[in-house]
């Protein structure tokens, strides 16, 4: 939205100004000023009621320059542009303020539950022509049905950050006299990023149904589904016949049996509240009477409701009791703190792998890890390709309207029938848990600080925060190498991996599994040891950890239907990911001194680092152990990209050649920079931040 703010001036009431103003404020101040004088010339300005300041006012700028750059004074008829530019503009140049290298700051979340629930459909009507010779001929028209909930996968969306966690379908219409249809009830599509994987949570009552409470669960099923019949019948159009219909009601049970087949025929639809309702009415009745004969069972006495009152709220609490426990069970842990408690040892320093900590943090982190994991799930869908639809909960069925019993030869139980047909179906409620997994084609795994957001930052467009501590990046990321014949790779940046990451210590396994999908591997090491570590001990950790992560178990492992096409899929992704094509990178090799470089350090350290990846399984091939400088020269990225394209063709058989000038784009830039010394020292800041 780009809209100018004009202020035009008349008389001499002054307007005063909070020092605390925003633009919007004052642009909603201006707009609940109604009442417009005429203008000298006695027209009135065109939208001046939205317009108008009063008196001659002074509009002094202030934070910044949400206002105007220089203090202005308006005088009679002047106008000024108060937010040049436009609101989203300035909003803009003030993120840009705030955060000028455009550093990746969005929220990212990839874990999250919403509920959905389908429309209920219109409710048929009940009425008759009036005139004519039509006159008392059923006319109701049906109800639309209710709208249906889908997920759609969008690819320009990367995190499951949504605006609300319900969402709900558009009731159906009720139907009208004179056969008029009821509108269906609005869809609802759910926009979700790509690689989300659905599941169903299951509820309460599917988890526990068998385990205690079988019986007593039946009877509230059913008494619910009583009163939903009886309390239904209060909305009929004709209010004179309501007891009527509703004596007719239960008195047609039996005849309800001898024609409901021919009735499910005609409605093509199952009389699940009828049948439900019988049974549990004589169930009922059966218990409190102690067996009372046939024709009593079908009426309902008020005591008898009474009694099922005080039952039904004794397990209505229950289930509360219950829910309040099991919540309390898998309340969620602050992830930062646990992180804080691993990294920051006593001496108040970071370590990278985690000081010594007692076993109760160990404990805190796996709970952490899986306190959203409670509740059983079952799977539903693998979103992974653009624009995919799933219905997630379907809307209710219309209520038929009593136009269907028009060409009817016999008018007996019409009504009766006619009422019950007319009630709408509820739309479907489901929990659905969502998690996303990001698909890329390469990961890229290492301890904290060993440079992969640089080098992430230094070959794609993407802006990761870089800094010199551990854990600066705390959610994974995906930029995209570009080539410049328009190829392009995805890479992901995974947080830092410390030692212990496969069970879950510093939220490994919340890392790891956004590299389950992706084709090939990069570790990184710092060469330099910066931080006094050892880069060849560093590379067996990480190989052991992904080894270990590989033969764990499923995330989620209460789930129901365990061993399901999906989780088998699951595993054998995470069992082959030692066998993805990996590169070796050692970075920082701008740190090894010149002299260190003259005794073959470098090419010792990148031997070493290659027989410690065979060591520990990794699948490197001999000329995949590479020395970089991803933050600071740049050396060796122009070969890392050919080299990354050059496996990933290798995967998919293509025989491309790659040519010299296949190398990813961005590269160029970066190494047009490298060349003037003034952009080394900014690209030197920007890695150091
Ligand atoms: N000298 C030198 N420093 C580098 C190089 N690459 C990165 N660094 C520095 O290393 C530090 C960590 O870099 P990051 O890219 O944030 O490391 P990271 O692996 O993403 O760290 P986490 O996000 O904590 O896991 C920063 O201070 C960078 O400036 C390099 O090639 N040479
Ligand atoms: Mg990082």
């Amino acid at each position: 939205m780009v809209f100018y703010l004009s202020a035009i001036c008349y008389g001499r009431r002054a307007l005063s100004l909070s020092p605390s103003i925003t633009a919007k404020a004052l642009h909603y101040s201006l707009r609940s000023k109604t009442k417009v004088p005429p203008t000298p010339s006695g027209k009135q300005p065109h939208n001046a009621h939205r317009r108008c300041i009063f008196g001659s006012t002074k509009i002094t700028h202030h934070r910044g320059s949400f206002l105007h750059d220089d203090d202005v004074t308006l005088k009679p008829g002047q106008r000024i542009a108060i937010v040049p530019g436009g609101i989203r503009s300035k909003k803009a140049s003030l993120r840009k303020m705030k955060n000028p290298q455009g550093i990746s700051d969005r929220p990212f979340i990839d874990r999250i539950q919403i509920k959905t629930r389908g429309g209920s459909g219109g409710k048929g009507a009940l009425s008759f022509h009036s005139l004519g010779s039509y006159k008392k001929r059923p006319c109701g028209g049906h109800g639309g049905r209710g709208g249906n909930v889908y997920l759609v996968t969008d690819p320009t969306i990367s995190s499951l950050k949504m605006e609300k966690h319900h969402y709900m379908g558009g009731d159906g219409g009720r139907g009208g006299k004179n056969a008029m249809q009821g509108k269906n009830g609005t869809d609802v599509f759910v926009r979700v990023p790509c690689g989300v994987v659905v599941r169903r949570v299951l509820d309460w009552d599917e988890i526990e149904h068998d385990e205690d409470i079988g019986e007593e669960e039946e009877l509230v099923t059913g008494f619910e589904a009583q009163t939903s019949m009886v309390g239904s019948s209060n909305e009929f159009d004709n209010e004179g016949e309501e007891d009527e219909l509703e004596a007719e009601l239960f008195e047609e049970q039996n005849l309800e049996e001898d024609n409901s087949d021919e009735d499910d025929e005609f409605f093509g639809r199952e009389e699940i509240e009828v049948e439900h309702y019988s049974a549990t009415s004589s169930e009922f009745n059966h218990d409190d009477n102690g067996g009372s004969d046939d024709e009593n069972d079908q009426t309902i006495n008020p005591h008898e409701k009474e009694d099922f009152g005080t039952e039904y709220e004794k397990i209505q609490s229950m289930k509360r009791q219950r829910k309040r426990r099991r919540k309390l069970r898998g309340a969620p842990l602050d992830y930062d703190d646990v992180v804080d408690q691993e990294v920051r040892g006593e001496d108040g320093m970071f370590h990278w792998s985690a000081p010594e900590t007692s076993d109760d943090n160990d404990v805190m982190a796996t709970t952490a890890y899986s306190g959203n994991a409670i509740r059983k799930t079952v799977f539903l869908a693998d979103l992974d390709k653009p624009h995919t639809t799933l219905l997630v909960a379907e809307g209710g069925k219309p209520g038929v309207g009593n136009q269907a019993y028009a060409n009817r030869p016999y008018f007996s139980n019409m009504e009766s029938n006619a009422a019950k047909k007319s009630i709408p179906g509820m739309g479907e409620t489901t929990y659905l848990e969502l998690e996303l997994k990001l698909i890329a084609d390469v990961g890229l795994v290492g301890f904290p600080n060993a440079g992969k957001s640089s080098l992430l930052s230094a070959m794609s467009r993407a802006r990761p925060k870089i800094a010199s501590y551990p854990f600066t990046t705390l959610h994974p990321l995906v930029g995209s190498i570009q080539y410049r014949d328009g190829y392009q790779i995805v890479m992901a940046d995974v947080p830092g991996l410390i030692d212990g990451a496969a069970e879950g210590r510093g939220r490994g396994i919340e890392f790891l599994r956004h590299i389950e999908r992706t084709k090939a591997l990069v570790y990184m090491v710092d060469a330099a040891g910066v931080d006094g570590r050892d880069p060849v001990n560093d590379l067996k950790i990480l190989g052991k950890e992904l080894r270990e992560y590989g033969s764990s178990g499923i995330y989620g492992e209460n789930e129901i239907g365990g061993e399901g096409e999906y989780e088998q899929e699951v595993r054998r992704r995470r069992r082959e990911i030692m066998n993805r094509p990996s590169l070796i990178l050692a970075n920082k090799m701008d740190l090894i001194s010149e002299l260190d470089a003259d005794m073959g350090r470098r090419e010792e350290l990148l031997f070493r680092l290659g027989q410690a990846g065979e060591e520990v399984g990794i699948f490197c091939e001999h000329g995949d152990v590479q020395g970089i400088s991803a933050g600071v020269t740049g050396e060796g990225l122009r070969g890392l990209s050919k080299r990354l394209r050059q496996v990933l063709a290798d995967m998919t058989n293509d025989t491309t050649n790659i040519a010299d000038e296949y190398v990813a784009s961005y590269l160029f830039m970066h190494a047009e920079r490298q060349s003037s010394p003034e952009k080394d020292v900014s690209i030197a800041r920007r890695a150091n931040k």
